[in-house]
């Protein structure tokens, strides 16, 4: 398969194999632990959603491999600190260099900026990454269904729950929904974006909605763009957003989130 998700599985393959050369799993686990640091990512969202109020997490992202460059004056400190100022639950930081122009450093720097908790987004296909993401300090990893077998999806959340991290667990259709469906996390993120072809659609969303058990909370990802849009969501009792380019185009990210979600 030659699309682009492929093709960035093929380079992060290659990236973490160049990491491990450079530091050994040992040494960062030791890292890893010594934190004591975790801020609970899914308990902040549960506040939120478990009272019908929207729960954003609000996203910090450069350039994508389906829009180029989003925003050319990055600065993660200032954006997480607008982010933290104007209401978002959460924060999600891109640290894919490659295809997202992000960076591990922006993750720390987030942190710093500012007392929310983290998701780190990337593409996790070894536990390496997922103990590299707590020695950053990371709150929360992104597992994509699409890019995992159920073995790998097993093992990778085991060891984000043994470093204290939550999961969200991302699917696009039915048949990658029970497969989410067979894990612990109670985060599941749906993406109206299809990794694949680019496409967005919010009824993917709307589709998928009825097959999800009430004790897991609903994460709609991308494509949020207007307040009719969340309406929408609103109206099939989603509370739980993740947004970033609806954010990262406005010149004052944190006044953009307050505006699109009333806050
Ligand atoms: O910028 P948007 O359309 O608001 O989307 C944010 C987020 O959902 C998107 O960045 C995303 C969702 N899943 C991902 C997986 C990898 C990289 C990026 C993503």
């Amino acid at each position: 398969m030659n699309d682009i998700l492929e093709k960035i599985l093929t380079v992060k393959r290659e990236e973490v194999a160049v990491l491990r050369q450079m530091r050994s799993e040992t040494d960062l686990l030791a890292e890893a632990t010594a934190r004591q640091d975790i801020r609970g990512f899914a308990n902040h969202l549960r506040e939120q959603i478990s009272t019908k109020q929207n729960a954003v997490i609000a996203e910090i992202k450069k350039a994508s491999p389906s829009k180029g460059v989003i925003r050319e004056n990055f600065n993660p400190t200032e954006i997480a600190t607008s982010y933290a100022a104007h209401g978002a639950t959460c924060l999600s930081v891109l640290t894919d260099q490659q295809f997202f122009q992000g960076s591990p450093d922006y993750l720390r720097q987030a942190r710093a900026a500012c007392a929310l908790p983290i998701l780190r987004k990337d593409f996790m296909i070894d536990p390496y990454q997922v103990i590299h993401a707590r020695a950053l300090g990371a709150d929360c990893i992104l597992l994509i269904v699409a890019a995992l077998s159920d073995t790998q999806l097993q093992e990778l959340e085991d060891t984000s729950i043994e470093l204290g991290m939550d999961v969200l667990i991302e699917v696009h259709n039915r048949e990658e929904l029970e497969r989410a469906l067979q894990l612990k996390s109670p985060l599941i993120g749906i993406n109206n974006r299809n990794l694949r072809t680019f496409e967005v659609s919010l009824d993917n969303t709307v589709n998928l909605l009825n097959d999800i058990p009430t004790d897991r909370m609903v994460i709609t990802e991308s494509g949020i763009h207007t307040r009719e849009d969340v309406q929408t969501m609103n109206k099939h009792q989603v509370y739980g957003f993740l947004v970033g380019e609806a954010f990262m185009r406005a010149d004052n990210p944190g006044e953009a989130l307050a505006k699109l979600f009333d806050i």
